[in-house]
């Protein structure tokens, strides 16, 4: 039988401080822009969880050496990069994503392959440019095999990335090393988490590479070398989401500490939502502090550019007084699980009454009572379900341990949050 974790409720308003791990984000970009680059590189503070030591699993099967450093830093020395390998997945799409592009780069035979949720999200985009830009690819999906020559011409290339802008990201993080550079233009509905595009080029211009996105829709790699990092992971304000919606969901306080003052991270639009839903937002030196209102306002949002803060947002939603319509995201059909089917599903299975549209859901408050949460393998869903649980008594979160894909150790982290706070 699947485990099922009892989702503590809140006896009171929640009170905490809360340090956040690294962004995943910017790790596993660092992580491939380093094993890409001219020498070796430190990453200060690096998300370790499951996603991002999958890439650092991949990249290291190709040749690359990712050690442990000092104070949990990562330390990553380029290498010729060689097959033959096998590149597992999991069910991580910066994986299935980035790290196609470095294979290709690669010599000898490449195989990927992931969890069996990750076989259905889409790839072909980005298999499809690989195969224009000169590289040798098996498959439109996972379990796909790259046949590396150890080199890619590059050039331009036409994709549709209106599934996933992570097409764009990975072809982007590697192109500098094809032999041409890359023109990537994206024809199609419009592209989702534009900000995670805005991350990717403004890393690869750290590392000193020349991209010109002025025109909408293209993005121009030269050919170039990629310099070595020493970078400073900032916390994954994604994931800081669950810890302050804990302070909206109670009329509690929450401070983040170490929130960025300016980031290229979609997670900040947390501090707007939250507002808008009632909440005090406060940023200072300490961090960003979060204070509940007594009632949580019902909200229309569009979370085309950040969707993986839906699951927050529909927690917090399903417990605000009126309304709320989130638009924007059929994206999210393709992330870890279909994650409108999955947040509908759930929400009705505790009394709540959400529909679906074509590019969202409508969440209607109802009374929520107690009962299973499942959580697809989806970490994000499993947040979603400890978020109701502090205001819904009896809620059980199925396969707690999934949030491991982008946080170490969420259940200890959440049960630290309600230490000081009462909780049943
Ligand atoms: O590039 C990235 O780091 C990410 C891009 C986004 O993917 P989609 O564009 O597929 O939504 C986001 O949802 C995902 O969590 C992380
Ligand atoms: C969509 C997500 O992840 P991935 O990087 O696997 O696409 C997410 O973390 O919400």
């Amino acid at each position: 039988m699947t485990q099922l974790w009892p989702a503590p409720t809140a006896a009171g308003a929640v009170r905490a401080t809360v340090p956040v791990p690294g962004s995943k984000s910017i790790t596993n970009r660092a992580l491939v822009l380093a094993a890409l680059a001219d020498g070796p590189s430190t990453l200060r503070a690096p998300l370790r969880s499951r996603d991002t030591e999958l890439m650092a699993g991949a990249l290291r099967a190709l040749g690359v050496a990712v050690e442990d450093g000092p104070d949990g830093s990562w330390q990553v020395t380029p290498a010729p990069l060689r097959g033959p390998a096998e590149v597992d997945c999991g069910l991580a799409g910066t994986v299935m994503r980035f790290v196609p592009p470095i294979a290709a780069l690669a010599t000898g035979r490449i195989t990927f392959d992931g969890d069996p949720h990750a076989r259905k999200r889409p790839l072909g985009a980005v298999l499809d440019a690989l195969r224009a830009l000169g590289a040798d690819v098996d498959g439109d999906a996972l379990p796909f095999q790259v046949h590396g020559t150890g080199k890619v011409p590059g050039g331009a290339v036409t994709i549709d990335a209106s599934a996933s802008s992570q097409f764009v990201s990975g072809l982007l993080l590697s192109a500098a090393r094809f032999e041409q550079g890359v023109v990537v233009r994206h024809s199609g509905e419009a592209v989702p988490s534009l900000p995670h595009i805005e991350m990717t080029v403004s890393m690869l211009r750290a590392a000193g590479v020349e991209v010109d996105d002025h025109e909408p829709d293209t993005w121009r790699v030269a050919p170039g070398p990629i310099r070595a990092l020493d970078v400073d992971v900032e916390p994954d304000l994604s994931n800081a989401t669950p810890f302050l919606a804990a302070a909206a969901a109670t009329g509690g306080t929450v401070t983040i500490p170490g929130w960025p003052s300016s980031t290229t991270q979609a997670g900040d639009a947390i501090r707007d939502i939250l507002a808008q839903m009632g909440a005090q937002v406060r940023r200072t030196d300490e961090g960003l502090t979060v204070t509940g209102p007594a009632e949580l306002r019902a909200v229309d949002l569009d979370l085309h550019d950040v969707g993986e803060l839906t699951p927050t947002v529909a927690a917090l939603a399903a417990l605000a007084t009126g309304r709320s319509q989130l638009r924007g995201i059929a994206h999210l059909r393709g992330h870890e699980t279909d994650r409108l089917a999955a947040l509908q599903a759930e929400l009705t299975g505790l009394g709540g009454a959400v529909e679906q549209t074509e590019d969202g859901l409508v969440i209607e408050p109802r009374p929520l009572h107690g009962g299973t949460w499942h959580s697809y393998a989806d970490h994000r869903m499993a947040t979603a379900g400890a978020i109701l649980g502090l205001a819904v008594p009896g809620v059980q979160v199925e396969d707690i341990a999934t949030t491991g894909k982008t946080i170490p150790d969420f259940p200890g982290m959440w049960a630290e949050m309600l230490r000081g706070s009462e909780a049943v």
